[in-house]
């Protein structure tokens, strides 16, 4: 069970209000979370709940307007300037839904530009850069560029620069929004391998065959939890029973 877990992240009272104008927008209400190491955290809830908001908190990618964020520990809001881009550098990995690779960088570029932020050891990044092509299947794409490969590439391509400086945690904002259904699974099967070897990962999606790849459930209404799930590990074999147990506790929980 999550309990006997290590806490990795919390948010502790956490608020987001985003002020337009005269007009302030109460996004995420007062929220408690703990997400555990080793765990692939999947987070649900309607369009406009506040999931991609609630995972740029987590991550360190915007500012709570009150309450914290704690990593290990550390309130990020503590940070200064300098520690938060290292934590953003070292210790996290996002990938977003459009792959947001550099357009006129080579594949293999766009993977080890990271690890040169990071002011990592050059001959490390690029083995490791090669490496990570490799695994994901992409050896032969390296020096092209993102327009010259294809979207699911370009999301593999992502995901290797996510994990180019080996981070704590990988936060991904519906990784398979913009993939077709064959892009989509090679894409949840790298996830799911990645969870499998102990990365902790905090994905936010739409579609239940992808929430299925996740061991722990935390549904988002109107900017509060409405309720989490404890689902075990996934396998194949389960998936469908799994993805109709998602669709009821999503359902009972509008
Ligand atoms: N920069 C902003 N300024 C004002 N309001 C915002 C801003 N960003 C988000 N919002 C509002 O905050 C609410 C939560 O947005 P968020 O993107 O977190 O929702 P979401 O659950 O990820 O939605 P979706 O599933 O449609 O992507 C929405 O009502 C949105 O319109």
């Amino acid at each position: 069970m999550s309990s006997s877990k290590t806490v990795m992240l919390q948010a502790i009272h956490v608020c987001k209000t985003y002020t337009t104008g005269k007009e302030q927008f109460h996004a995420i209400r007062n929220v408690d979370l703990s997400i555990y190491q080793g765990d692939f955290t999947v987070i649900m809830g309607d369009s406009g709940s506040g999931k991609s908001t609630l995972l740029y908190l987590l991550s360190g990618l915007d500012e709570v307007t009150s309450g914290e964020v704690r990593f290990q520990g550390h309130r990020l809001d503590q940070f200064t300037t300098k520690e938060l881009a290292r934590f953003r550098a070292n210790r996290i990995g996002f990938i977003y839904q459009n792959s947001n690779l550099v357009p006129d960088l080579s594949l293999f570029d766009n993977i080890a530009l990271p690890g040169y932020i990071a002011n990592q050891d050059k001959h490390l990044v690029q083995q490791r850069a090669r490496d990570l092509l490799l695994d994901l299947s992409l050896d032969k794409q390296g020096s092209r560029l993102p327009s010259q490969v294809s979207g699911g590439q370009q999301q593999r391509a992502a995901i290797a620069r996510a994990l180019i400086n080996n981070p704590d945690v990988i936060f991904a904002d519906e990784p398979t929004g913009s993939l077709n259904y064959e892009q989509g699974v090679t894409v949840l099967d790298i996830l799911s391998r990645m969870h499998a070897n102990g990365q902790s990962i905090v994905m936010v999606t739409h579609d239940m065959k992808a929430a299925c790849r996740g061991n722990r459930l935390i549904y988002i209404r109107d900017g509060k939890i409405g309720g989490s799930l404890d689902m075990g590990p996934y396998s194949p074999e389960q998936a469908a029973e799994r993805e109709a147990m998602i669709f009821a506790y999503v359902t009972g929980r509008r």
